[in-house]
């Protein structure tokens, strides 16, 4: 299988460094707000990628982290009148409640910055035994220069990289390209004891210590948000390998932009909606099949139209698998004729190439183009008269391999007609009572399971989709 690696601009083939364990640390959000659809673009890559990896075999262990300390945090929690800490846990909270949403399975680790203090000081303390970190007056800074690969990660040498770099006011550093392990206690700011005075640690530190507490030295893939190459992963590679004297990360992987009229979804540039607010209106499972619609590492530009888009193709998605639902209750049980061997050995063909798309590098939009492929080989292949188990191995491969992708969440068995009839019942003397919200939510609910209801004059009809 093959991953394009930041480090090295190509896509190599990918073994992980032991056996068939991976492990992988992508960087999570600074939980001061509700994560917006580009932050989500990484989170849903990351599960993707996780999934898949798992489908091949291989045991992982990914890590992501959340940043509860930073500027950003100190800002919010003194605008909001709360401490760093209230407002790290209440996003932390909400962060789960769109990630489950999304069918973004959790980490096996979800460290916080702000408890692993006591190791990013014993990290930067061998920093500085190295002779790869310096204090000043409280601040400790990472030497840039001492580190002899610095720039590998962004492709830039040290003059391009001098002539971008700027001191902020405030800043004690001695060289304009060297960055902070360790910030002194500014008034009115949450700080921690340590060698060098009251403070707090930069952003970069953080992953360094947690990627190589949780995972290792070397870890397999680590990735996230395109805007993180540089400086933050730059940094981690040098601070990390500066400290251990081994390769921080093989494969460096990085999600493309997410656009909205062709500028980044940023919440700085105030252009963004929260995951939150497009929840409100499309099914999350939209979301998740829009973003894996693209590769991975294309810029992709947020539309309601492709929404829409993503929508009607999602649903057509749930309708064969439907009718693959109802087909194997009317079919009939017998062997397989030759003819339904030659459509289930296609069918396995067309396994194999959403295979060999996903081991080119995830490529996601190749896979669903295979899934519909395979609706199609099933609508021109099967019908009433087919056996049963030819329909229910069509719909065990689809429903397995858009698993692999997270979709298919909300596929229910097919309800018996019996079953039908009582809910429809339910339904209406809720209706009778006035209880309109559980009317309508027993509709909803039958026809999220591929039953539609019609009101006529002469009484509830229903079908199958
Ligand atoms: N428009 C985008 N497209 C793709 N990835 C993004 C986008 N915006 C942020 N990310 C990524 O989301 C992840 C979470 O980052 P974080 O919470 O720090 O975002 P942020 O800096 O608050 O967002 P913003 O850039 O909007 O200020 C990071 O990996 C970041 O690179
Ligand atoms: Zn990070």
């Amino acid at each position: 299988m093959k991953i394009y690696n930041t480090l090295t601009k190509r896509k190599e083939e990918f073994r992980p460094l032991n056996d068939n364990k991976v492990t992988i640390y992508a960087c999570g959000p600074t939980v001061y707000d509700f994560f917006h659809v580009g932050n989500a673009r990484v989170f849903i890559t990351f599960d993707v990628v996780r999934n898949y990896l798992k489908y091949r075999g291989y045991e992982v262990k990914f890590v992501q982290n959340f940043t509860d300390i930073d500027d950003k945090m100190i800002k919010r929690a003194n605008e909001e009148g709360v401490t760093v800490k209230e407002l790290g846990d209440r996003f932390i909270e909400e962060y789960f409640k769109d990630a489950d949403a999304l069918n973004i399975k959790r980490a096996d680790v979800h460290p916080r910055a702000t408890e692993h203090i006591q190791d990013i000081i014993e990290f930067i303390k061998v920093l500085i035994e190295k002779g790869y970190a310096y204090e000043v007056e409280g601040d400790v800074y990472f030497a840039a220069r001492k580190f002899p690969g610095y720039g590998k990660l962004s492709g830039q040498n040290l003059e391009e990289l001098e002539a971008g770099a700027r001191v902020e006011p405030g800043e004690k550093k001695k060289d304009p390209v060297d960055f902070a392990l360790w910030k002194a206690k500014k008034p009115g700011e949450p700080s921690w004891p340590s060698p060098w005075g009251e403070g707090r640690p930069g952003w970069h530190i953080e992953c360094s210590v947690m990627a190589v507490k949780h995972l290792g030295e070397t870890i397999d893939i680590h990735g996230g948000g395109p805007d993180l190459i540089f400086p933050h992963h730059e940094n981690e590679v040098a601070q990390s390998e500066a400290a251990t004297g081994k390769p921080f990360a093989r494969f460096f992987m990085h999600v493309g932009y997410l656009n909205i009229n062709n500028e980044k979804m940023s919440k700085s540039l105030g252009n963004f909606f929260t995951v939150r607010e497009i929840l409100k209106e499309y099914d999350p499972e939209v979301l998740r099949f829009f973003m894996l619609s693209s590769h991975y590492r294309s810029p992709i530009n947020f539309s309601r139209e492709l929404m829409e888009q993503s929508k009607s193709a999602l649903e057509r998605l749930y309708n064969a698998l439907y009718a693959m639902e109802h087909l194997q209750n009317a079919a009939p049980e017998r062997p397989l004729n030759g003819e339904e061997e030659e459509y289930l050995k296609k069918q396995l063909e067309n396994k194999n190439k959403l295979i060999d798309s996903m081991d080119d590098d995830f490529n996601t939009a190749g896979a669903i183009a295979v899934l519909f492929d395979m609706i199609r080989e099933f609508n021109v292949s099967l019908n009433e008269n087919s056996s049963r188990e030819a329909v229910r191995k069509t719909k065990e491969m689809v429903l397995e391999l858009g698993g692999v992708l997270g979709f298919f969440s909300k596929f229910q068995p097919l309800l018996l007609d019996e079953e039908i009839e009582r809910k429809i019942k339910e339904r209406e003397e809720a209706r009778k009572a006035k209880n309109y919200a559980l009317a309508d939510k027993i509709r909803d609910e039958l026809r999220a399971r591929g039953i539609i209801l019609e009101d006529t004059p002469a009484g509830v009809r229903w079908k199958r989709v």
